[in-house]
């Protein structure tokens, strides 16, 4: 039984729609995962429950050992930290970036009255150093550029401390400089031991940032393969989740993927 996370027979149905159908999934302490597979798919559903924002239609959602719908989600909430492009719609776009990190440790978005300890301020300026974004401190939030958000988010989603970091496509929206810099943050945060687990959600494999450990890989509700990450990164497994014919390769520590055999499909990325 996965200690931090457990989904067991999950099944998620919204009218005649199967968005999840008996997912089995666990995750242990110390793991990175990254959880991948096409568009709709179901990854998102699957984050927005393993954050306690969803409840699942059937099966039993389990998160640091507190079954959800048997636990006050807002006792569980300050434990998963979750940067996704719903928090970033939600963010007031004048509030000042440090602020924007700070409110994290009340689990509000936008300042209002609290009185913040030199503690809580300090660490949401280390965080944001962390992330190469310091000096963005005193801005207002709606100033950033993407890839800059995207930093903060991931500041603000570890200001609690949380148990599990939760990333839904991080990386979408930005150009490759942006890209190449939020993984090497990513690589740093998934070698550091003191770092939370971790799940992030992407389209590309090309986006995985080197240190992440394990695979889920969805399709239509369904999961296709979930475990070590090179077992599960097969071109067999990614060609029958994404249905198309792939060919996955590995440089080192960084993965890439492209439509099997040369021609007019030689470079399509996966999604
Ligand atoms: N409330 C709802 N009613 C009906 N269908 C829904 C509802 N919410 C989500 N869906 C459907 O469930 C499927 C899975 O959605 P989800 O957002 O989890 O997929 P995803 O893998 O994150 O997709 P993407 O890669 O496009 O972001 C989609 O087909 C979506 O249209």
């Amino acid at each position: 039984m996965g200690d931090v996370l457990e989904l067991a027979g999950v099944s998620v149905r919204r009218g005649t729609k199967t968005i999840l159908d008996r997912v089995d999934w666990s995750v242990n302490e110390g793991e990175r995962w990254v959880v991948l597979g096409p568009n709709g798919a179901g990854k998102t559903t699957v984050i927005q429950m393993v954050a306690g924002r969803l409840h699942p239609t059937s099966g039993t959602v389990t998160i640091i050992g507190e079954q959800l719908g048997k636990v006050d989600v807002n006792e569980l909430r300050p434990l998963v930290g979750l940067a996704s492009a719903a928090l970033d719609q939600r963010l007031p776009m004048g509030e000042r970036v440090l602020d924007v990190v700070v409110t994290a440790s009340y689990g509000i978005t936008g300042r209002w009255r609290e009185q913040y300890e030199s503690l809580d301020t300090d660490r949401a300026q280390a965080l944001l150093d962390v992330f190469g974004v310091g000096h963005l401190a005193e801005r207002a939030y709606g100033t950033l550029s993407s890839g800059e958000r995207k930093r903060v988010q991931i500041a603000r989603a570890l200001m609690p401390d949380p148990e599990v970091l939760l990333l839904d496509e991080p990386a979408a929206g930005l150009d490759l400089g942006g890209r190449e810099e939020l993984m090497a943050a990513l690589a740093e945060l998934a070698g550091d031991n003191r770092a939370p687990v971790i799940v992030m959600v992407t389209h590309h494999v090309e986006e995985i940032p080197p240190g992440f450990t394990h695979a889920l890989l969805l399709r239509e509700g369904v999961v296709e393969a979930a475990g070590p990450i090179d077992d599960v990164l097969t071109p067999q497994n990614l060609s029958r989740a994404f249905g198309l014919e792939l060919e996955v390769e590995r440089h080192r520590d960084r993965f890439s993927a492209r439509a099997a055999g040369a021609g007019a499909r030689a470079g399509a990325h996966v999604s």
